[in-house]
């Protein structure tokens, strides 16, 4: 991922000046910084879902976001989720086998489901879960999917200390296994325990 010069800003008023950044295949990434310096600004536009007033973003060579190739390798899980109506936990496990090729019954959705302390709510819509467990949701379904990069806007957020811990060591598996994560937080431990490198949104203004 290659961000140059990145200019973006909301109306006239401007969030990022002049940001730039790289993070390297196989590599996983933290930006922190104060509550509203960028950060999620920042991934939204490597998703290619906020267009940059000036400057480039390139991901895996090319604008992000707007083709099916690039949303089957990237998971960005920066917009709020939305949940099919009707559908339970464990449908939204199939849809998303699925949509990317592999067969529901061999892709391990009970075991994913498991592992995120799910397995006892296969069969409930997603509406009817905690914050906590939406959140493991979230992951739980990124997760399950083939994919080159993760853009994880606080994954941690609002997961209790052991499923932290849990997501921490999945993310370091997920770079085992030759993938990408830019994530952003604000809790350093969870960070290093992913293994990340941890760069400030401050530090990236200007920087070549
Ligand atoms: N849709 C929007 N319209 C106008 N301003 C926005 C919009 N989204 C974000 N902003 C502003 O842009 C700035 C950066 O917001 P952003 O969400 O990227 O910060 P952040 O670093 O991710 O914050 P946090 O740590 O609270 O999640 C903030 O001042 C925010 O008010």
């Amino acid at each position: 991922m290659e961000v140059d010069d990145l200019t973006v800003g909301y109306g006239s008023t401007p969030v990022l000046t002049g940001v730039s950044l790289r993070v390297a295949r196989g590599s996983v990434v933290c930006l922190t910084g104060e509550n509203g310096i960028g950060k999620s600004t920042l991934l939204r536009c490597v998703s290619g879902l906020q267009r940059a007033d000036a400057g480039t973003v390139r991901v895996f060579g090319r604008s992000p976001g707007g083709t099916p190739q690039f949303w089957r390798a990237v998971v960005s899980t920066v917009e709020p989720p939305s949940w099919y109506p009707g559908l339970t936990t464990r449908e939204h496990g199939e849809l998303v086998c699925r949509a990317h090729g592999l067969d529901p019954d061999d892709a391990g959705i009970d075991e994913a489901l498991d592992r995120f302390g799910l397995a006892g709510h296969a069969d409930a819509i997603p509406a009817s879960l905690s914050s906590g467990q939406k959140q493991r949701l979230v992951l739980a379904l990124a997760l399950l999917r083939p994919s080159s990069l993760l853009v994880l806007d606080e994954p941690e957020q609002r997961l209790d200390p052991d499923a932290r811990a849990a997501v921490a060591a999945m993310l370091r598996d997920y770079r085992e296994t030759g993938g990408t994560v830019l994530m952003a937080g604000h809790d350093d431990g969870f960070a290093r325990a992913a293994g990340a490198e941890i760069v400030t949104v401050a530090a990236l203004i200007g920087t070549p």
